[in-house]
C-alpha cells in the first residue's frame, strides 16, 4: 500500500460536511474536500504567512503549540490516563516542529499534565532559548538522554513527537535515528505534531513510527492520508481566508471558538 510513487488520489481527499460554514456558497449539507499538501506547498504557505501576511514565527508557533495542547487534552483527558501521575514525554527536534513541542509542553503543564522534555539538538536562536527558559521556569524537567523503551513504558502515559515537521528530508540522522528506534519499541501511544517523525512528508514510511494521534497544522500533508491511528486533529486556526482560498485548502470550519477540530 505504500510502495507507489504517490498515495492513491482517493486517499488524498476526505469529505467533510461544511456544518459551520457561513460564507461558503454551497449548501450546508454539501461535502467539501480538504486539501492534503505537498511539501513544497506547505513551505510556500508558511513563507507567505510571514512575508505577505506579516506574522512572526513565534506568534504562529504559540498558536500551533497551543492547539496541539488542546487536541491532546481532548484525546487523552487527565481522567483517562493510566499511570499514577499525568506524565508525558515531549521529544523536540532542531526546527520549528521542536518549537511547537516546547510551546505544547508549557500549555499542557498549565492544563495539569506533568511533561518532561528531551531536547537533544538545540538551535542557537533567541526564540528557542526563550521557549526553553519558559519551560525550565515552569519546573518542566529536561532529560539528559533518551530513556529505554521499557522505562518509557513504565513511566509515561503518552509521548509527544515534535521531532520533525514539513521540512524533514532524506534519511534520519543521529541522534534522532536511535530515538525513533526506541519509540518504535515502546508500547506507549505517540501523538505526532504535524508529521509522524521520520515519515517522508508526502510518501509516509511503511516501517516508520505508527502514532496513535496526528495533529495536522494549517492543513494535512499528503502523508497524513496514510495515518492509521485513532485521532487525527486539525490545528493552527490562524489561516486568513484569502490565503485559504488562494491555495484552495477547503478547510473544514472550526466549531465555535475552538482552535482544534477532529477530522
Ligand atoms: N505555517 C505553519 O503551518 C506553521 C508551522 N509550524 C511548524 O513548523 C514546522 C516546520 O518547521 P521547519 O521548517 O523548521 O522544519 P522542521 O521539519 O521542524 O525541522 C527541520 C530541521 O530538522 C532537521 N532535519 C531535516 N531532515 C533531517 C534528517 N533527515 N535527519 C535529521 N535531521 C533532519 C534539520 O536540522 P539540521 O540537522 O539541519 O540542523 C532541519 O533544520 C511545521 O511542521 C510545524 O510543526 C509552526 O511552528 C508555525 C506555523
Ligand atoms: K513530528
Amino acid at each position: 500500500q505504500w510502495g507507489g510513487a504517490c498515495p492513491p488520489a482517493s486517499l488524498l481527499h476526505k469529505e467533510y460536511p461544511q456544518r459551520y460554514s457561513s460564507t461558503h456558497t454551497s449548501s450546508n449539507s454539501m461535502a467539501q474536500s480538504i486539501k492534503y499538501l505537498g511539501q513544497e506547498e506547505a513551505q510556500k504557505i508558511d513563507q507567505e504567512l510571514f512575508t505577505e501576511y506579516g506574522f512572526s514565527v513565534d506568534q504562529l508557533m504559540e498558536l500551533a503549540g497551543l492547539s496541539c495542547a488542546h487536541a491532546i487534552s481532548r484525546a487523552y483527558p487527565l481522567s483517562s490516563l493510566v499511570r499514577a501521575t499525568p506524565s508525558l514525554l515531549v521529544i523536540c527536534g532542531p526546527g520549528n516542529n521542536g518549537g511547537d513541542g516546547l510551546v505544547c509542553a508549557r500549555h499542557l503543564k498549565l492544563f495539569g499534565y506533568e511533561p518532561s522534555i528531551l531536547y537533544p539538538k538545540r538551535p542557537n536562536k533567541p526564540l528557542f532559548q526563550g521557549l526553553t527558559t519558559q519551560c525550565e521556569k515552569m519546573d518542566i524537567p529536561f532529560l539528559s538522554e533518551m530513556p529505554e523503551a521499557k522505562v518509557i513504558d513504565q513511566a509515561y502515559n503518552l509521548v509527544i513527537d515534535a521531532i520533525f515537521g514539513f521540512s524533514f528530508a532524506g534519511a534520519v540522522r543521529e541522534p534522532f535515528g536511535s530515538i525513533l528506534e526506541v519509540l518504535k519499541g515502546s508500547t506507549v501511544p505517540v501523538a505526532s505534531i504535524d508529521i509522524p517523525s521520520g515519515w517522508d512528508v508526502e510518501q509516509g514510511s511503511p516501517d516508520g513510527l505508527q502514532p496513535d494521534m496526528l495533529i495536522s497544522l494549517t492543513a494535512p500533508k499528503r502523508s497524513a492520508a496514510l495515518f492509521r491511528g485513532r485521532y487525527h486533529f486539525l490545528g493552527g486556526r490562524f489561516v486568513p481566508r484569502s490565503l485559504e482560498e488562494r491555495h484552495q485548502l477547503h478547510l473544514p470550519r472550526y466549531p465555535g471558538t475552538d482552535c482544534v477540530l477532529q477530522l
